[in-house]
């Protein structure tokens, strides 16, 4: 997945992504407009995961306020969201719930770090992917750590336990923010070999996340039958 505020449609022209302002449905309205002639194309709805499903898929994805039609893709030029909020939708007082929406930390300087955590992310799948090919080649015989884990789902488990752990005791002891990220590197990675061994791809993952974009975890838990 590449994120940026510049997306490259299927055509090769660039799209920018604006902030956007959500109404109290969660809708905003969607216009896609040529780029080179400015004439508007056609104009929906998107939602939140509408959104993220653009920005990750680099297609146009609308959402029907009737649920109709789901338009997926759209070869556009440009595309344009534009929202029109009836007054304030957050219980926060602000236009929006999203005010620290995925566009604001697209903004500038995060986008090459959301595209630098994407590709660390699946290049280590990758390599996760080589290591569980090798186990068949009996003429690679490196160590692998990736390998034993693969081979042995007790190890594994308990390493990600142990994993998670140690990550706990840096904020209950309060030890130095790095051995923070350094646990968590060692959580995501094992957490990674897991993913392989179900073939859970990490994209599929971060696909779970956008959809809970728009909700509250509060709101989803009193949901549940
Ligand atoms: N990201 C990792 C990675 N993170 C952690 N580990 C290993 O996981 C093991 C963790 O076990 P330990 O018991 O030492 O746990 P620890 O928490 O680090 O240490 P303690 O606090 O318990 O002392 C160590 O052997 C680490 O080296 C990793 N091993 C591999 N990778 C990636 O996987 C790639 C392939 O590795 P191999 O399969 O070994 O070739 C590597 O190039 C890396 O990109």
């Amino acid at each position: 997945m590449l994120l940026s505020t510049r997306l490259q449609t299927p055509t090769g022209t660039n799209t920018r992504l604006d902030s956007v302002k959500w109404d109290d449905k969660g809708l905003a309205v969607a216009i896609a407009q040529h780029v080179d002639t400015g004439e508007v194309l056609m104009q929906g709805f998107a939602n939140r995961d509408a959104l993220a499903s653009t920005i990750s898929s680099k297609k146009a994805t609308f959402y029907s306020r009737s649920r109709v039609f789901h338009l997926k893709y759209v070869a556009l030029s440009q595309i344009l969201y534009l929202g029109m909020p009836d007054g304030p939708s957050c219980h926060t007082g602000s236009e929006t719930c999203y005010y620290t929406s995925v566009f604001d930390y697209l903004d500038g300087s995060h986008a090459e770090e959301n595209k630098l955590a994407m590709t660390t992310l699946q290049s280590l799948e990758a390599t996760i992917v080589q290591r569980k090919a090798e186990i068949s080649e009996p003429s690679i015989s490196k160590p692998s750590w990736t390998k034993r884990l693969l081979l042995d789902n007790k190890l594994l488990c308990s390493k990600i336990r142990e994993e998670a752990d140690e990550l706990c005791r840096t904020l209950e002891d309060s030890e130095e923010t790095p051995r923070t990220a350094s646990e968590m590197a060692d959580v995501l990675y094992h957490a990674m070999v897991l993913l392989s061994i179900r073939e859970v791809k990490v994209e599929e993952v971060l696909t779970v996340l956008r959809q809970r974009f728009s909700r509250s975890g509060i709101e989803e838990k009193r949901s549940r039958k």
